[in-house]
């Protein structure tokens, strides 16, 4: 991706955990050997792109802003912090000021809100009913790799196991994901209404997710219930979408054109469809449905942009390795 977007990198170095140190991967940068993390080590980068647990950007990621290196993380670590930015580019960019660590947000969140956003500029976000369909690729390469072993081994014994989720997942639906809390919703859920009244800079924006995992590969889709505090017409919410970064509108029922994972996957842009007129809450409400790549808007996309939002602000080229 940083090679796609030409990124103004001089030196790309990748870090893991000892597992992996010594181990060597092809990128369009050349064949890289895979480091193992230290701080000494990443601290001679300008920025560092973090996507390990939250408990380790706790530990490391102040120490490596003590040592200059601009961090821009992608667990949920800093997200609530008020010192500590969290930022979608196509949404408020000027909140990553001068910050030495930027959070990066939850997945479903960032593919929400970047189609959300034009929306509340033009009508004004009041209430957001959110159902998600969550790819098996939020809980990460080995949530993916249980996916496939245990699909197969359910088309071959009629059973499946679970060990990274709740419940077997293939032909399988499970409404639960991340911790649930004392009001009955999961984290994943409260994360959304969270950290979308922050990025969005709406305090009191009421909004309410059920976040179901589904078995699909990399895609996270979402169903939204929308009121607004002006007036809105299906037609006028096409019109200023098409028009918004980072989004693609894709809606033609009639064709049996809307998004889908299959089609959303390894795309940048987050697809929005199936854009009526709501029946509950009438003239002031609508109704869409989202799917964005979780692997892309969702995390490594979002961070990529956000660096080249630092690099912008900055105003210079990279002063030693990224
Ligand atoms: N913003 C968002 O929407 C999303 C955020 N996330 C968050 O990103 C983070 C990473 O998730 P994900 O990519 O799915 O996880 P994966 O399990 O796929 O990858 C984790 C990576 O962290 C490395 N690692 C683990 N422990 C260490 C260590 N002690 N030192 C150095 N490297 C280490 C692993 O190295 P090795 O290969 O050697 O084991 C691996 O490369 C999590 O905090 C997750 O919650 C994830 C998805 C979306
Ligand atoms: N929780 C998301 C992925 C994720 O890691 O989110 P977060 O970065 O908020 O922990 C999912 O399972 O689809």
């Amino acid at each position: 991706m940083l090679h796609d977007r030409a990124f103004p990198l001089s030196e790309l170095r990748l870090f893991a955990s000892a597992r992996s140190a010594g181990k060597t991967t092809e990128t369009p940068y050349g064949t890289k050997t895979i480091e193992a993390f230290t701080v000494d080590a990443v601290a001679e980068c300008d920025i560092a792109l973090l996507a390990v647990s939250g408990d380790f950007a706790k530990e490391f990621a102040p120490q490596l802003a003590a040592r200059g290196v601009t961090v821009i993380d992608n667990s949920s670590a800093f997200r609530y912090d008020d010192d500590k930015p969290l930022v979608i580019p196509e949404i408020n960019p000027d909140a990553v000021g001068d910050a030495r660590i930027i959070a990066n947000p939850n997945c479903t969140t960032a593919i929400l809100a970047v189609a959300l956003w034009p929306l509340h500029k033009a009508f004004g976000l009041k209430k957001v009913i959110v159902s998600t369909y969550q790819a098996a690729s939020g809980a990460g390469a080995e949530g993916m790799s249980e996916l496939e072993d245990q699909a197969r081994a359910y088309l071959d014994t009629g059973k499946a196991d679970n060990k990274v989720f709740a419940h077997p997942l293939p032909f399988n639906l499970i409404p639960h994901i991340d911790a649930f809390q004392d009001n009955g919703y999961t984290k994943e859920e409260m994360k959304v209404t969270w950290e979308s009244r922050k990025i969005m800079g709406i305090p009191d924006l009421a909004l309410s997710c059920t976040a179901v995992r589904i078995p699909t590969s990399r895609a996270h889709a979402e169903s939204a219930v929308i009121e607004f505090a002006r007036p809105v017409t299906p037609d006028a919410a096409r019109a200023l979408l098409a028009d918004a970064p980072g989004v693609k509108v894709v809606d033609d029922p009639a064709a049996k054109v809307y998004p889908m994972p299959l089609n959303a996957s390894g795309k940048y842009d987050v697809e929005v469809g199936r854009i009526r007129q709501n029946l509950v809450f009438g003239d002031h409400g609508l109704e869409l449905f989202v799917c964005g790549d979780q692997l892309l808007k969702g995390a490594a996309l979002n961070a990529v942009q956000i660096a080249e939002v630092v690099l912008d602000r900055r105003g210079e080229s990279l002063r030693r390795s990224a």
